[in-house]
């Protein structure tokens, strides 16, 4: 099966398909037994209400830009965005720190559908970007829900510059259902890669706002475990339109 229609198949099978093979992504029942045990953190998953009137209630300012998901593609947005898609997407790498980045670049990192930047990475953009971590955890809390209707993985959510002073935009890429002892299997993570960031492509090409430059960590090769060649290797087989935003940028803050 071709690289595009696996995505087809992974998006569009139909949401009772979709939960269950969210389900079925998940690690064996034992560590989903794990899950509920040790390690687990306090979260949620009852939707918090958000006062109509209240601003910036929980972090989430409601005057900020919307952030950008499926919700906001066509159903059929896959074979809509083909005629464009001209080459491969172009990686290039660059040793230093992720964040010291110009206006206007997208930073991307893998994340889970719980609603929880715990770890790794993601608890340093929960710590530099702080209006954008409750714009996430109300996306998979609220206008998802990890329990009763999680977010598919293999999509993704764009989110615009909220934080004062900064313009970074924010590129969360669902490769996990869980964390943890609950992550998927490497080769899930792995499968959910190349549909996550072909949609993430897409959001950002709808966006309204100027982004300048795309950066990525090694996803997935941390706390998810996935050794970096594998993403690498989904990544690149992603189609794109010839010379889009230059290149991504592999950020990594050492050599090894
Ligand atoms: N401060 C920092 N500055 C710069 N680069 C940093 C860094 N810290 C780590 N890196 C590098 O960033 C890459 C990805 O490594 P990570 O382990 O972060 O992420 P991942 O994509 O494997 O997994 C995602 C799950 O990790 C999180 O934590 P929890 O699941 O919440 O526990 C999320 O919420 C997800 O669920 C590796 O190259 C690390 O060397």
């Amino acid at each position: 099966m071709s690289q595009r229609n696996s995505i087809i198949t992974s998006y569009f099978q139909p949401k009772n398909k979709a939960k269950e093979s969210t389900t079925n992504n998940s690690d064996s029942p034992e560590s989903s037994k794990q899950e509920k045990g040790k390690g687990k953190r306090s979260i949620s998953a009852s939707p918090v209400p958000v006062p109509e009137k209240r601003r910036d209630v929980n972090g989430l300012n409601r005057d900020a830009p919307r952030h950008l998901s499926s919700k906001d593609l066509p159903s059929n947005w896959l074979a809509t965005s083909s005629d464009d898609s001209l080459t491969t997407l172009s990686l290039t790498y660059h040793t230093g720190d992720i964040f010291a980045a110009p206006p206007n670049t997208l930073l991307i990192h893998a994340c889970n559908t719980q609603g929880s930047w715990g770890a790794g990475i993601a608890a340093a953009f929960k710590s530099k970007y702080p209006k954008a971590y409750p714009v996430y955890r109300n996306f998979c809390i609220n206008e998802y829900n990890p329990k009763s209707d999680p977010i598919p993985t293999g999509t993704a959510l764009l989110i615009p510059p909220v934080d004062i002073g900064n313009t970074h935009w924010i590129g969360c890429l669902f490769t996990s259902a869980k964390y943890g002892k609950g992550k998927d299997k490497a080769d899930v993570i792995v499968r959910n890669t190349a549909p996550a960031m072909q949609m993430l492509i897409e959001l950002v090409n709808k966006a309204e706002g100027e982004i300048a430059e795309v950066r990525i960590c090694k996803i997935n090769s941390g706390k998810f475990g996935v050794p970096w060649e594998k993403t690498k290797d989904a990544l690149e087989a992603i189609t794109v339109a010839e010379g889009w935003k230059g290149s991504v940028q592999v950020w990594d803050p050492s050599d090894d």
